[in-house]
């Protein structure tokens, strides 16, 4: 039997959840997704789409209005003295006594969760080993960050909520969280991820779903996601050149001199508009070819959701997505 043919544990379960809030607002309108032991899985949307409102759920932190969530084979709302010590979570926005030294707050936290790392490590953990005896309120918000991190840690989760851990920090600081992320996921770990940045889903998730308006509008593999979406093929034609002059397969979306080519054939595409410009004499300027990304599928997803729902184009310009 291999790896893939074992029966994988499932550590968390959400199944037909809903959630709403005062005023009869529903945020999370029937979700489902599992995430088996030592998985990474991440939680993509657009702004507002529920994504904290599930997570949180997953936390014990709420009950759902319908469906039901299980993690490690438990309801964490209602058995969350059996869930909570086995659970590690780093909320968005993490609130310190400023006052406290890091260390002070790390020992603080310890007191009230079983079986706790050593301080030291915990700080090392994270990368603020250097930073023990400095004042919480002066700590860069990449710092506060990580001290959240190592607070999640503290307790050795066997699984992680991390919601939004790299807002806030700067290219190395989110690559380092990254490779914490990878080691812990290498420990055997399951993570579950809510992050903006696009990027980051890429670099660490086994499997993702991206959210829009409470719903899950896909999900799976990086590769399963961005598998329907067109690749794209982009140049500007040099002056004297019009893109009607292009071959007829190759007619493309033209934004004044600039080009741009979608295909699920690219190799095929290329090679065409190649042998176009060699036998033309024709410079293409800015050739740039790549396959379909994360970011095309989450935009592609964003505006046509806004389509069904009526909203113009440039609305949907305001829907929040980072590249890191
Ligand atoms: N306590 C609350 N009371 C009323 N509405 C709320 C509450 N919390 C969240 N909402 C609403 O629920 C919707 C989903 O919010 P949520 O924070 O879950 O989305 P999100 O995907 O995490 O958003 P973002 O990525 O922008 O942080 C939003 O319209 C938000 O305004």
């Amino acid at each position: 039997m291999t790896f893939d043919e074992l029966p994988h544990e499932c550590v968390i379960e959400a199944d037909g959840v809903r959630r709403s809030y005062a005023g009869g607002f529903e945020a999370v309108t029937g979700v489902s997704f599992s995430v088996a032991r030592g998985e990474l899985f991440a939680l993509l949307g657009t702004n507002s789409a529920g994504k904290t409102s599930t997570v949180e759920l997953l936390e014990g932190l709420a009950r759902p209005d319908g469906g039901t969530v299980r993690v490690l084979g438990h309801d964490p709302f209602e058995e969350r003295a059996a869930v909570r010590p086995r659970i590690g979570v780093m909320l968005q926005e993490g609130g310190f006594p400023s006052d406290l030294t890091t260390t002070e707050t790390v020992r603080m936290w310890a007191g009230c969760t079983s079986g706790a790392r050593p301080t030291g490590e915990a700080l090392d953990l994270v990368g603020l080993g250097h930073r023990a005896r400095v004042r919480v309120k002066q700590l860069s918000g990449g710092e506060r960050r990580r001290l959240d991190l190592a607070l999640a840690l503290l307790g050795r989760p066997e699984v992680l909520f991390l919601d939004e851990p790299t807002t806030g920090l700067d290219a190395e600081g989110r690559r380092d969280t990254w490779a914490l992320v990878r080691r812990l996921q290498e420990g055997g770990i399951t993570v579950l991820l809510t992050t903006h940045y696009l990027e980051e889903a890429e670099a660490l998730a086994d499997r993702l779903a991206i959210m829009h308006r409470g719903r899950i509008v896909t999900s799976g593999t990086t590769a399963e996601v961005t598998a329907a979406r067109p690749s794209r093929i982009r140049f500007e034609l040099p002056a004297g050149t019009a893109a009607g002059q292009l071959p007829l397969s190759l007619r493309a979306a033209a934004d004044g001199p600039r080009i741009e080519i979608r295909t699920h054939r690219l190799q095929e595409s290329l090679a065409e508009l190649l042998r176009w410009a060699t036998e033309s004499g024709v410079q293409l300027i800015g050739l740039d070819a790549r396959s379909a990304s994360l970011e095309e599928a989450f935009l592609d997803i964003a505006r046509s959701a806004a389509k069904t729902e009526g909203r113009t184009g440039t609305e949907n310009e305001n829907e929040k997505v980072a590249v890191a």
